[in-house]
C-alpha cells in the first residue's frame, strides 16, 4: 500500500473536554461507527481512470473488530483514506461516528496507525509524543499512551534508532493519545517479526476490550482469523465478501492430495468432473482443491486414476487465494 497521508491522526477533542456524542450512539458506546453507502473513489479520468473504490456499502457497529482483506491494489488503503477524510468520495456517502470523516478526526474520535511517514527522526519517542500531545486540546498523559502501546521502554530512544516494529508502536501510542473511539490500522504489523507481531496484537486486543472499534487492513489471513470478529474482503475496489470470521473462512473447501497414475491428466479429470476448483502439482504429488472431496476421492480411486490419497481442510492461504480469485463469487455472509 502506498499513502501520502501522515502516519498518525491523533486528532483533537473539543476544548471543553466533552466529547460530542455520535449521532445514533449512546453513552454505552453502541451505534454505528462507520456507514458507507455506494462509495466510489476514482483517480484520473478517461482511459487512465482507476476505480480504486467502486461502490462500497459497509456498516460497522461500535465495538466491532473488522479485518479489511484483499490482494494488492484492492482498494483497502484508499478506503481507509476516505474514512480518515484524507480524500473525499467521488460519489456516495460516508459517515464516521455519525458525522463527516474530517469532523470525527478533528474531534479526536479517530486514531490511525498508517504505514509510512510522519515521524521526525531526530526526536526521541517521548519528545515525539509530547510534541503531538501539545497540539491536542485534550489528551491522556504521554506516559500512559506509551505504556498502553508497549512503547514505554523505548521512550528515550531517538526515532531514527527505532526498528520498524518500534516505530509502529510509537505510531500506535500517538493514535491512542486522544482515546479515540475508532482505531484504523493499515497493515500495522508490516515489518514486525513474529514476537513483535504477537505482542502488538495482544496490546491491540486490550484496546478492543476497552470498547474501541478497530478496523485493520492486512494481507495476513491468520491475523484476521486470530483477531477480528468480521472479515470484509475487497477485490478491484469492490467489497466481495463480508461476514463473521468463522463463516468466511469456512468455505467448505478441502484438498485431495494424491500420486497420479492416469490415464489422462488431472486437469482433464477436473474438467470432466466439474468438481475441483484448482489443481496444483508439488513434490511429485497432485493436489486438487474442491468442495465435494468425497465424491472426487471416490472417483479417483474407483477409476484407478490415483493412489495414496489424503484429504485435508484447505489452508488459510488456499482460502485467501480462493476468495480473491477472479472467478470467486461475491456475497455477504451475514
Ligand atoms: N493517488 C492515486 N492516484 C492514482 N491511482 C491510485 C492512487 N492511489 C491509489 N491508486 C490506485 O488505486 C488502486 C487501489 O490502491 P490501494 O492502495 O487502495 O490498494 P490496496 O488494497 O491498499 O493495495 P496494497 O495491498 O497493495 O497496499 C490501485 O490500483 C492503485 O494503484
Amino acid at each position: 500500500m502506498n499513502t501520502t497521508a501522515p502516519s498518525t491522526v491523533p486528532g483533537t477533542v473539543p476544548p471543553s473536554g466533552q466529547r460530542t456524542p455520535a449521532a445514533g450512539a449512546d453513552s454505552a458506546g453502541t451505534g454505528t461507527a462507520l456507514h458507507a453507502t455506494g462509495v466510489h473513489r476514482q483517480f484520473g479520468s478517461g482511459l487512465g481512470a482507476v476505480r480504486a473504490v467502486n461502490g462500497v456499502d459497509l456498516q460497522i457497529q461500535r465495538g466491532e473488530i473488522v479485518a479489511l482483506l484483499g490482494p494488492n491494489g484492492a482498494g483497502k488503503t484508499t478506503f481507509l483514506d476516505l474514512v480518515l477524510g484524507f480524500t473525499a468520495p467521488t460519489s456516495g456517502s460516508l459517515t464516521v461516528l455519525g458525522m463527516p470523516p474530517k469532523q470525527a478526526v478533528l474531534e479526536g474520535r479517530v486514531g490511525a496507525v498508517l504505514q509510512t511517514g510522519g515521524l521526525l527522526s531526530d526526536l526521541t519517542v517521548k519528545e515525539t509524543m509530547s510534541m503531538v500531545a501539545a497540539c491536542q486540546p485534550r489528551h491522556i498523559p504521554v506516559e500512559a499512551a506509551l505504556e498502553r502501546a508497549g512503547a514505554a521502554q523505548i521512550a528515550g530512544r531517538k526515532v531514527r534508532k527505532c526498528s520498524g516494529g518500534e516505530q509502529q508502536r510509537l505510531r500506535f501510542a500517538l493514535a491512542l493519545l486522544t482515546e479515540p473511539d475508532l482505531l484504523l490500522l493499515d497493515e500495522p504489523t508490516a515489518g514486525m517479526d513474529v514476537r513483535a507481531r504477537k505482542e502488538f496484537w495482544e496490546t491491540m486486543q486490550a484496546e478492543a476490550e476497552r470498547g474501541r472499534t478497530v478496523v485493520f487492513a492486512t494481507h495476513f489471513l491468520q491475523e484476521a482469523s486470530d483477531f477480528a470478529d468480521r472479515i470484509v474482503l475487497m477485490r478491484a475496489g469492490r467489497k466481495v465478501v463480508d461476514g463473521p470470521v468463522d463463516e468466511v473462512l469456512d468455505t467448505g473447501h478441502r484438498t485431495v492430495s494424491c500420486v497420479w497414475d492416469g490415464p489422462g491428466t488431472p486437469e482433464e479429470v477436473a474438467v470432466k468432473l466439474g468438481l475441483p476448483d484448482a489443481v496444483a502439482r508439488q513434490n511429485g504429488r497432485v493436489r486438487f482443491t474442491a468442495q465435494d472431496t468425497d465424491r472426487l476421492a471416490g472417483f479417483l480411486l474407483s477409476a484407478g486414476l490415483a493412489h495414496d490419497l489424503t484429504i485435508a481442510a484447505a489452508s488459510l492461504d488456499e482460502v485467501f487465494l480462493d476468495l480473491t480469485s477472479d472467478d470467486a463469487t461475491e456475497g455477504t455472509l451475514t
